[in-house]
Order: C-alpha cells, then structure tokens, then sequence
C-alpha cells in the first residue's frame, strides 16, 4: 500500500480548476480552466473543503500544491510529448471523437496508448498520496478511465466512484478501440460508475457481459434509481445514470440583478437595437455544430426568410484544443463562414454574426443569456450541454427560447425547448422561425416548465445523488 495523505474528499480531473498562465514579462497567473466539467464540479468541492487533483494547463512546469479558497489544488506535470501523445492524441482524437459518435475518425496510435497509461499511473499516483485513509475519491472523465483500477491497486482502502461527462458511445463504435477490455477493466476498478443517461450506463453493461464475460443485472437503468450492478470476484460495482446540472438558483440569481439586466439592454443597444438577437455559446469543438446553425442562417438570408437588419446572432467561442488538427480545420472553416454571411448580407458596422473567439467573462455572459431571444444549441452529439440549461436559469422574465439538438444529454430532460435534429438542416431552419416567431404565452408556458426542471434539478443534487449511491453502496 502506498502512504497516504490527508484529504477525506478527493476530485481527480485531467484539468485543475484553474489553469496557469504564462504572461509575456515570463510571470505567472491561474485563471478558470474551460468547459462544463470545471463549471459543475468546483462548487461541489469548495463546500465539501475537499481536494483536486489535475494537470495545471501547461506543459513542462513543476508547481508545488496550493490552497486557493479553501480548495487544495495538487498539480500534476504533463511533459510537452505528454500532452501531445496523452490529451491532445489519445484523449482528444481517440476517445473524444470515438465517444462522440465518430463525428470525425478517430486515430488508433500504440504510443499514444502507451502514455495514456503512463499519465493515468501518475494521475493514480498522485491520488494515493493525497487521500486519507477510508478517503472518496471521485475520479472524473474520459482522461482518466485507468485510473480506478490503478488506484485501487495501490489503495485498496479508498472508495473510488468514476463519472463519464461524455457520451458512453453505442457497442459496435466502442468495439473499434484496440485497448476496449483494457479500457473497461480499468473502469471496474471504481465502486460506482456514473453516466448522464441511462442508455450509455446500459451499453457499459453490455460490454462488461458480454467482453469481458462478467456477471450483471439485466434490468433496465433508472435516472438515479434503479442500478445495474456487475460481480467483479468478490467485489460489486455498480453502474448508474445521474445527468449533471448547474448552479441553478445562483445564476438566476446573477441573473436577476441591476447590474446585469442593465447589461442586457446595454448589449441589445450595442447590436443596433436588432427585433432579435440569436445567440450561441461553446467551445469551439467540432461536435458542437456551431457550423450547423451558420448554415441555417445563411440558407434562411439567402430565402428571404430572415430579415439581416432585424435578426443579428452573437457566436461566443472558447478557444479549445488548439493544436488538434480538426479544431485547427474546423476554426477556418468556422470563421470563413462567419466571413461569408457578414460578406453577402451585413451592412458597415452592423455585421449580421458578431463571432468572438476568446474566453468571456461569467457576468458578461450572463448578460448575453438575458439578453438573447433565441438560444441555439444544435450539437451533433454531447454528453449534457450545460449552456443550454444556464440559458433557462437565466430566463426569469420567462423570455427567450431554446432551440435544442436531440443529440445532447440535456435533451432528455429539457422536452419544452424547440427540439431539433441536427442532420436535417430543412428542420432545423423551419424550428429557427417557429421558435423566432413563436406566441409570447407559448414561449412563457415552454419558459415555465423548462425552468421548473432546471431549478429542481441543480448540481447540488447531481453531486448528492452520485456521493450517497457511492457512500451507501459499499
Ligand atoms: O479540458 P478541455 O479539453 O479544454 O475540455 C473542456 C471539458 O470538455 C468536456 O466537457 C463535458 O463535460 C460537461 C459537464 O459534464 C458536459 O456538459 C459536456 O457535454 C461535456 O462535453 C470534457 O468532458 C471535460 O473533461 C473537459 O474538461
Ligand atoms: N464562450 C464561452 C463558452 C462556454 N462557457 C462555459 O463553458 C461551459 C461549457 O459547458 P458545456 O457542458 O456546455 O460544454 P463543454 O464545453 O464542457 O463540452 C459552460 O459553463 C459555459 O457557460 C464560457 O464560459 N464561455
């Protein structure tokens, strides 16, 4: 057994919650790590005074572990070829387009699985000795799946739950992955095993049957009740499904204030004072089909359909995995489209796509959710999507709609918005105008029951949920 350490509560992520800057004068700064993972877990674990336990967000730097807030952060160092081989290579074009449905073809590299090994063992070790004896340790995403198995082997006296962010992808694509037993074996290392949806906990139950020849239940999956369990020796881990959520009450409460509906209406002046405002929000990542709703609008411009001087989208881009060669082809294809539209149909100094590619500040952002009247998600595939259920806690004044792609895990839960698929662009242009033109009490009543969802079910009860499954069922 290794030595231990002394925190009770351990989240292990590939990222930290915050990343380390390099500034030019060669001086450093930590600033919030992008993406929804960061967003819904850092609450959690401030009001649990736990640890993190996560790679700093640049390569080739040793950082010694800090206290910030309350929160101990223990870094992990990445050499550069590590980050090239284990998070941009095996993680970000391996696993992520694999999982996401082969939206784009996944690579099958030996050394890049040959580090994802040797990172995840670190990221095992590391935990080892950060965890108090009896400690839970929460081992978070895709990064990670050896990492349960490794660190039971070295801690045997830790409880290990695993979550997935990203969608469990359906058995004949999971089938492609040359290291697939290795992969699932790895997983069951974990006492509890969460996804967002019950169909991706049922497909890790097939393959644990029938790859790996385990016994299992066989029953169907509930959201957060009814799970599956799965005899590894003497050991039962269990599979469920608990879909992540938002700080719910505190953005509507962000939401509400002077300062940020002053914003809004600041913003809507700043866009020329436009009938409506659509808006999207992501990183820019291939499977978030940013080019899907470009598209829609084009060939809407194009039919006369949509007016450019009363209907003007904002596209907020989080630079994302900037040195994997689909995000790099991707951004020009992106931008020449933006290009494109402002090119045929926008007027000097009032563009019809207002594109920025950077990170955007919390409160600005939330002045964009107050301000816009259509939200537009339309992911090819995502395991949840958190903007869409941050723009709906936002809506107080029960404005604004939200036109959804049935591909996200937040569709599952979010039947009120405007629900399209995202491979037919004839009805993801048609649900544009429905919900653009939609009644004002038919917005309200879609509003309503959209946020009774969100604000019952926040990332409080989310964390709950999985940690009394993971505390009750050992
Ligand atoms: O760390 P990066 O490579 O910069 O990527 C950011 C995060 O992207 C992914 O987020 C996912 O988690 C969200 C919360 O569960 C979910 O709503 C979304 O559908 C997922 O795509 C990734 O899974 C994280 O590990 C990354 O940190
Ligand atoms: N320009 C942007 C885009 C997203 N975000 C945030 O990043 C998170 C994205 O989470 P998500 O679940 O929708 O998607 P992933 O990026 O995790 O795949 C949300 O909390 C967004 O508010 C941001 O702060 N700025």
């Amino acid at each position: 057994m290794s030595p231990t350490g002394t925190s009770d509560f351990v989240v292990v992520a590939n990222r930290l919650p915050v990343d380390l800057e390099k500034l030019p004068d060669g001086s450093t700064r930590w600033k919030r790590s992008p993406g929804g993972l960061v967003t819904a877990l850092e609450p959690i674990l401030r009001s649990n005074r736990g640890a993190w336990v996560g790679w700093p967000g640049v390569p080739d730097v040793e950082v010694e572990p800090i206290v910030e807030e309350g929160l101990q952060l223990h870094p992990v160092p990445l050499s550069s070829a590590e980050l090239s081989n284990y998070y941009e290579g095996f993680s970000n074009a391996t696993l992520w387009p694999l999982y996401h449905d082969v939206v784009v073809k996944p690579v099958y590299d030996r050394d890049w699985w040959n580090t994802y090994v040797e990172v995840n063992r670190r990221f095992a070790e590391a935990t080892a000795a950060t965890a108090a004896q009896g400690a839970t340790v929460w081992v978070q995403d895709y990064q990670l799946q050896l990492v349960p198995k490794m660190l039971r082997m070295l801690r045997p006296d830790v409880t290990i739950g695993f979550f997935l962010h990203i969608p469990f992808p359906p058995v004949e694509l999971f089938m492609q992955l040359p290291w697939r037993r290795e992969i699932i074996e790895g997983l069951l290392g974990a006492d509890l095993i969460g996804f967002h949806l019950p169909g991706g906990a049922e497909n890790f139950m097939y393959l644990a049957r029938n790859l790996l020849g385990l016994n299992t239940t066989r029953a169907s999956i509930g959201t957060r009740s009814r799970f599956g369990e799965i005899n590894v020796g003497f050991r039962s881990v269990r599979v469920g499904a608990f879909p992540i959520s938002i700080d719910s009450s505190g953005l509507d409460e962000l939401a509400r204030s002077r300062a940020v509906r002053n914003r809004a209406a600041e913003i809507r002046r700043e866009l020329g004072n436009p009938e409506r405002i659509m808006l999207g929000v992501d990183r820019l990542d291939y499977t978030k089909g940013i080019d899907i709703r470009l598209r829609a609008i084009r060939e809407l411009l194009e039919e006369d359909r949509l007016d450019p001087a009363q209907n003007i989208m904002v596209q907020l881009a989080t630079p994302s995995r900037e040195r994997v060669e689909h995000y790099v082809r991707m951004r020009s294809a992106i931008e020449e489209q933006v290009g494109r539209i402002n090119g045929e149909y926008g007027q000097v100094g009032h563009p019809v796509v207002h594109y920025l590619h950077r990170p955007i500040d919390r409160h600005e952002l939330i002045a964009f959710f107050v301000a816009a009247d259509l939200m537009l998600v339309t992911p090819l595939r995502d395991g949840m999507n958190l903007v869409a259920k941050e723009y709906v806690a936002c809506r107080s004044d029960l404005g604004g709609a939200l036109l959804l792609s049935e591909f996200t895990g937040a569709a599952a839960e979010l039947r009120q918005a405007y629900l399209v698929n995202p491979h037919d662009l004839d009805g993801v242009k048609n649900t544009m105008i429905e919900a653009l033109t939609q009644d004002r009490e038919e917005g309200r009543r879609r509003m309503r029951s959209l946020r009774r969802q969100v604000l019952a079910y926040d990332v409080d009860r989310w964390a709950q949920s999985f940690l009394s499954a993971l505390r009750n069922g050992r």
